[in-house]
């Protein structure tokens, strides 16, 4: 049967109720989101809103105070197999190890997570983020943008259905970001959901399909990109993207 274009999609990652405080202070209150495969939501707001502690939440990596994660209808646990053979996430922090080349990093993740032709699949993600030139060099020896570059291939180089990114577009060039919009488009495309921090309201209007505005830790709006920024940010001077 041909699937309903109007129906509501079925929530691959679904936060209900989630709360986080921090010895006391609550800077998440109950906040519900729901991300469909092969949907992009955006989150949006002003710094210490909020959107870092929603997405390590979503990653399983920090637990809520209260309410609930849900991953494909399994509690969301960063240590379960079952789940981390399916998120991949760049996160906020930079890690990686000093004495691994790029292309070392790059092979730990594909071979850990089971990828055929490991090696020549990593020697397409390389020439994908433009890191191909820098396959041999230490972490230590790149810079601030191959370092974010190296964290996204990180991501990509291995199988999944959910990608929580976390201000991937921080220090790349507009080149770089180019780039970065037309890969998110080709993860949509190919089903993967994608849950996107960032300040770049610009990348937001171009992939994703509804933006959520935080403001001290509660959603203030959600909706169509175009019609969200158009509403205005908290704390912006104007209305609309930058
Ligand atoms: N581990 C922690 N301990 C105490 N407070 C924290 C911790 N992590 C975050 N916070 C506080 O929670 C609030 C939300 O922080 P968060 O990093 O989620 O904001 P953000 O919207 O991602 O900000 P930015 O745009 O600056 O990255 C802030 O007030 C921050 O100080």
């Amino acid at each position: 049967m041909a699937e309903n274009p109007t129906a509501p999609r079925r929530a691959l990652l679904q936060l209900t109720g989630v709360r986080r405080s921090y010895g006391g202070r609550e800077v998440l209150h109950p906040v519900d989101l729901a991300l469909a495969a092969g949907e992009c939501v955006a989150l949006l707001g002003h710094n210490g809103s909020g959107k870092s502690t929603l997405l390590r939440v979503a990653a399983g990596r920090d637990l809520p105070t209260g309410g609930t994660v849900r991953f494909d209808g399994l509690p969301m646990d960063e240590n379960d197999p079952r789940i981390r053979a399916r998120v991949a996430v760049v996160g906020d922090t930079v890690a990686h190890y000093p004495d691994l080349t790029v292309r070392e990093h790059l092979l730990l993740v594909a071979v850990a997570h089971g990828v055929a032709d490991a090696a020549d699949w990593v020697d397409q993600v390389l020439e994908g983020r433009s890191l191909t030139e820098r396959a041999d060099a230490l972490p230590s020896a790149l810079s601030s943008g191959q370092l974010q570059a190296l964290l996204l291939a990180c991501a990509l180089v291995r199988p999944r259905d959910l990608l929580l990114l976390d201000e991937p577009e921080q220090r790349l060039d507009p080149e770089a970001r180019r780039r970065l919009a037309e890969l998110l488009k080709a993860e949509l495309a190919d089903g993967v959901a994608v849950l996107l921090v960032t300040h770049h309201t610009d990348l937001a209007l171009e992939v994703a399909d509804r933006a959520v505005v935080l403001e001290d830790g509660r959603i203030l709006r959600q909706g169509p990109p175009a019609r969200v920024l158009a509403a205005g940010l908290p704390g912006a001077g104007t209305a609309g993207p930058r």
